[in-house]
């Protein structure tokens, strides 16, 4: 039995705030209250003057396996995820070969189960290579564990494909996840930054195809005043539509960093000041309900290009908690149990992830442990993923993360567990 004792617990599936012990036996979380008493055999973790959340859920990382090892693998990625103080994500499938098939997730289970120390879920591809060309199999996608389907940043240009994929939601009640990117419209910006309209009128498209299907429509790393009304008027509708930002889309904009840098080229890209402010009165008004960071790790080399040679994308797992309590908390946008709301409890029902994103009996002991006192300056050079490509290094962050624990282990410890008196 591991307690956890008199940290200050916010947790917004019950809406509690306030300080509390934790007992955890096993894998399960087994009491929450205002004073456990210690009994023999228990290991006493006292977190006093610190806080205790759900374990973070990411809707959208790219861990890169198979194919893409050089860049991340489940082993590396899923430790920088503990770092970050995540303990479930959705990875994309964008691997080589792409997550299109049952042979592909079982053969990325297994590395999971073998390299990982968090839980990960893969995202289904809509179409065979993500190429647009052939649908996947979606009932074998789902039946093999995938949960959600998406082709990322292949947007399934062909809509009666993207048709078929809100239909195949709908039947097994799980998200379409897209990256909104008219490829008509991007082929004439290689050199250039990517124009508002080529997501806007992708949401757009989509909202209208998940209405005519009855679908589930999630719209992953939003970033545009267009899209954000789109998803506004889909659930003043009832449209089962939701939506997520990246913290480089609501802490950054062209203003503030340089965006001639191939760190900075991420797609979508970071955009203008009054796209930041809409990013951030959406989260504001839960229009946008979740936080995903879009990891997307790549060795330097690939960004040491000229700009239109340069990949695309930004290792964020192991920054989003800093960046986001600065970005969001800090700054008085939103309170500290909103900002876990969208790291813990939304993320988990738009998945559907059972017994996780939540601090309660019977829930999965997966729990994170912060010091929101501390600032946290951004420097890759500590990052455990094998990404070291951002461009918030520098960024003055605050809220740094102790602990975290994955199925009642510890997965991750600041300072291998001398943090905390254990007894
Ligand atoms: N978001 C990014 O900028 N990059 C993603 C791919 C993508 O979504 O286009 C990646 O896999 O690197
Ligand atoms: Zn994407």
């Amino acid at each position: 039995m591991v307690l956890l004792r008199n940290g200050t617990v916010v947790n917004p599936k019950t809406g509690l705030n306030g300080k509390m012990d934790v007992l955890i036996e096993g894998d399960k979380i087994v009491e929450v209250s205002n004073s456990i008493e210690i009994r023999e055999g228990f290991q006493v973790i006292d977190v006093k003057g610190n806080y205790v959340f759900p374990g973070f859920i990411d809707l959208h990382v790219h861990l890169r396996e198979p194919g893409f090892e050089s860049k991340e693998t489940i082993f590396t990625g899923s430790r920088a995820c503990a770092k970050g103080g995540y303990t479930s994500v959705v990875c994309m499938p964008n691997t080589s070969p792409a997550l299109h098939s049952k042979e592909v997730l079982e053969h990325l289970k297994k590395i999971i189960e073998s390299d990982s120390v968090i839980s990960i879920y893969p995202a289904g591809a809509i179409t065979m290579n993500i190429a647009g060309n052939e649908l996947s199999n979606h009932d074998e996608l789902f039946e093999t564990g995938a949960v959600a389907l998406s082709d990322d940043g292949h947007t399934t240009m062909n809509s009666d494909f993207m048709r078929k994929a809100f239909l195949s939601s709908r039947k097994w009640n799980r998200p379409v996840m897209t990256h909104s990117e008219d490829h008509e419209v991007t082929k004439a910006f290689r050199e250039k930054i990517y124009p508002t309209n080529a997501e806007s009128d992708i949401v757009e498209r989509d909202i209208s195809l998940c209405k005519e299907t009855n679908g589930i429509l999630h719209v992953s790393h939003v970033s545009t005043d267009r899209a954000i009304d789109a998803i506004k008027n889909a659930k003043n509708e009832g449209l089962e539509v939701t939506g997520e930002a990246a913290p480089h889309h609501f802490a950054l904009s062209n203003q503030t960093v340089d965006m001639t840098s191939t760190l900075c080229k991420v797609n979508p890209p970071i955009r203008s000041e009054n796209d930041r402010l809409k990013v951030v009165d959406a989260i504001k008004n839960r229009i946008i309900e979740v936080i995903a960071t879009d990891h997307a790790p790549h060795e330097l080399s690939s960004k040491e290009k000229s700009y239109g040679d340069a990949s695309f994308g930004i290792s964020g797992i192991e920054s989003a908690f800093s960046v986001s309590y600065k970005a969001l908390v800090e700054s008085g946008a939103i309170d500290l149990m909103h900002l876990i709301e969208m790291l813990t409890e939304k993320p988990a029902r738009i998945a559907r992830l059972e017994n996780v994103g939540s601090i309660e009996p019977q829930y999965v002991a997966d729990i994170v442990i912060a010091d929101l006192d501390q600032e946290v300056l951004i420097n890759s050079d500590t990052f455990v993923s094998k990404g070291k490509n951002t461009p918030f290094n520098g960024y003055p962050g605050k809220g740094d993360i102790l602990m975290t624990i994955h199925h009642g282990k510890v997965v991750y410890s600041k300072k291998s567990g001398r943090n905390y008196v254990i007894r």
